[in-house]
C-alpha cells in the first residue's frame, strides 16, 4: 500500500517504520511547513499531527478522495463536521483517541467497570493521564474516551480539569500530569470511604499506537465509511 503520513513527528516516525517493516511504501512526510504533494499517489493517508492541523489534513484527504486515519487528538469538536464531509464524498475515515490494541481492550473494561459501579453509588469515580511534557491538549484524547464512556453508564454528567472551584458532585475529574517521557498512562479510580478500586493502562512506548494506527489503514484500505477501531479489532 502507498502511505502519505501527515504529520512527521514523534508518531509519525515510528508509523514510518512500521509501515516499512509491513511491506509498505510512504509517498509523502507531510510536516507543518509542506505541501500535499505526493497525496494524490496514496492508497491511504495517516494522520498523526497537532490540533489546528488535523481537520484540514482530513478535509484535504477526503476532498481528494484518499481514505485518511486519524489519530491527532484535541480537535473533537469538529467531529461531526469531519464525518459529514466524508458521508457527502463517500469517503473512507477512522478517527482514534487510541489504537493500541491494549487500550481499545481497556476501553472494554473500563464500560463493563462503570456499569458495574453505577450500582454503588458509595464510590466516587475520578480519572488520571500521565504524559510527556510536549503534548499540546489537555487532558488527552484517550481520557476524555474513557470519561464519555464513564458518564454514559453512570450519574456524571460531564467531566472536568480540576480547577480553583471545587467539583461538582456529577462532574468527572480528570487530572492531568505531564512528566517528561511517558509515552502515555492512563488510571480509572473509584474510591469509597473504605477502600479503593483502580483499572489502569501504561504503555511502554510509542509502537503500540502506532502499529494499530497501520493496521487500521490496511483494514480501511478499499472500504468507504465512517469507523472506529472497535470495527478494525472486532470489538463489539
Ligand atoms: N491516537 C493515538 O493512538 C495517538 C495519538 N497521538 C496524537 O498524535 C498527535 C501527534 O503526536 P506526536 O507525533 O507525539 O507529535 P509531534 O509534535 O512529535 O509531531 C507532530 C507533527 O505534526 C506536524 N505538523 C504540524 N502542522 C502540520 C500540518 N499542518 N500538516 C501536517 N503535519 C503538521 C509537525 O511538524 P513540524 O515539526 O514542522 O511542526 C510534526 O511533524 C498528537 O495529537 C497526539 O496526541 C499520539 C500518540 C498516539
Ligand atoms: O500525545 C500523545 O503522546 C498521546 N496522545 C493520545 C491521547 O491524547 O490520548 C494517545 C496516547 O495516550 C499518547
Amino acid at each position: 500500500m502507498k502511505i502519505a503520513l501527515l504529520g512527521y513527528g514523534k508518531m509519525g516516525q515510528v508509523i514510518e517504520r512500521i509501515a516499512l517493516e509491513r511491506g509498505h511504501e510512504i509517498v509523502l512526510r507531510k510536516k507543518s511547513t509542506d505541501s500535499f504533494e505526493g497525496l494524490e499517489k496514496a492508497d491511504v493517508a495517516i494522520d498523526f499531527s497537532i490540533p489546528d492541523a488535523a481537520v484540514g489534513n482530513i478535509s484535504t484527504c477526503l476532498d481528494q478522495g484518499v481514505p485518511v486515519v486519524s489519530g491527532t487528538t484535541g480537535w473533537l469538536e469538529h467531529y461531526p463536521k469531519m464525518a459529514a464531509l466524508c458521508e457527502e464524498k463517500q469517503g473512507a475515515f477512522i478517527y482514534g483517541s487510541n489504537f493500541s490494541l491494549g487500550v481499545n481492550l481497556f476501553f472494554a473494561l473500563n464500560v463493563q467497570l462503570a456499569k458495574m459501579m453505577a450500582k454503588f453509588p458509595e464510590y466516587k469515580a475520578s480519572m488520571e493521564e500521565i504524559h510527556h511534557t510536549q503534548k499540546l491538549d489537555a487532558p488527552s484524547g484517550t481520557a476524555i474516551s474513557l470519561a464519555k464512556d464513564i458518564i454514559e453508564h453512570s450519574d456524571y454528567s460531564s467531566w472536568a480539569l480540576p480547577g480553583a472551584t471545587p467539583a461538582k458532585n456529577d462532574e468527572l475529574l480528570i487530572d492531568a500530569q505531564r512528566i517528561e517521557n511517558v509515552p502515555g498512562t492512563h488510571s480509572v479510580f473509584y474510591d469509597s470511604a473504605v477502600d479503593s478500586i483502580e483499572i489502569k493502562h501504561t504503555a511502554h512506548s510509542r509502537e503500540g499506537f502506532a502499529l494499530g494506527a497501520v493496521i487500521a489503514a490496511e483494514w480501511l484500505h478499499g472500504k468507504s465509511g465512517i469507523f472506529t477501531m472497535k470495527d478494525v479489532l472486532n470489538l463489539s
